[in-house]
């Protein structure tokens, strides 16, 4: 049949299974997705650290870090959103088929986008994590001053605020307090990389 679009995939002689075996863990990405000021960006990093302790290859993809430069073009109403997210998960699924392990960390607030990007993926390797901490909490944090601005009324449609947030219905992972008691970051890599490990995804 004429392929209307005129291209055609390369397929190249060294693939993803030749690279996880060097790597000796498996590609896949880590979506973390939370109200600003959840510890998105604090448990991705702890989670980096940890798994590169234990000799495993990630990279990090931060909403507010890829907004500085492939997403400096996005606002933030739906449509940007939703193509912020496309373009991350399209990044992340590189980054999986190169055999590592991406996380990705950004609010993604709207279920379909999100379950958009996990459509990407085969079944398993969109690993949802969600960050379970009440509004008040990150309000109370706010360590950018963003939530402040945004209920005087300088910043619209700020996520939590005037704009909406979704949580998963069926994620793989949630986060969050015990009880009043905020759990260490440490602890809640722990638990991601306990069920990597348990999934197979730390080794070939
Ligand atoms: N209107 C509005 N709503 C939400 N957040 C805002 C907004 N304007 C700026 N910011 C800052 O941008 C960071 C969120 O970017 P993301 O790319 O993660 O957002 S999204 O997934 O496209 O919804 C977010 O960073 P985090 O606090 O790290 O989540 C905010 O610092
Ligand atoms: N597990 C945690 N317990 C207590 N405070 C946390 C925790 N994780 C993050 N924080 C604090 O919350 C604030 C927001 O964290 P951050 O990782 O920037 O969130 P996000 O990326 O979701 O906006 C920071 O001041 C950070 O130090």
């Amino acid at each position: 049949m004429e392929n209307p679009t005129n291209i055609v995939w390369h397929k190249s002689s060294v693939e993803k299974l030749d690279r996880q075996r060097l790597l000796q863990q498996k590609g896949c990405v880590i979506w973390i997705t939370g109200l600003s000021g959840s510890g998105k960006s604090t448990v991705a990093c702890a989670l980096s650290q940890g798994l590169h302790m234990r000799g495993k290859l990630t990279y990090i993809l931060d909403g507010d870090n890829v907004r500085h430069g492939l997403n400096r073009d996005l606002s933030f109403k739906a449509e940007d959103r939703a193509e912020n997210i496309r373009r991350i998960a399209e990044v992340a699924k590189l980054f999986a088929d190169a055999g590592i392990i991406c996380i990705a960390s950004l609010i993604s607030p709207y279920r379909k986008d999100r379950d958009v990007c996990r459509a990407l993926f085969p079944e398993g390797d969109f690993i949802e994590v969600f960050m379970d901490v009440p509004l008040h909490v990150c309000e109370n944090r706010d360590p950018k001053g963003l939530y402040k601005l945004a209920r005087a009324g300088k910043i619209k449609g700020f996520t939590g605020v005037d704009d909406p947030y979704e949580p998963p219905l069926n994620c793989e992972i949630v986060l969050q307090q015990k009880g009043r008691d905020c759990v260490p970051p440490g602890e809640m890599a722990e638990t991601v990389i306990s069920y990597l490990e348990e999934k197979g995804y730390l080794q070939a």
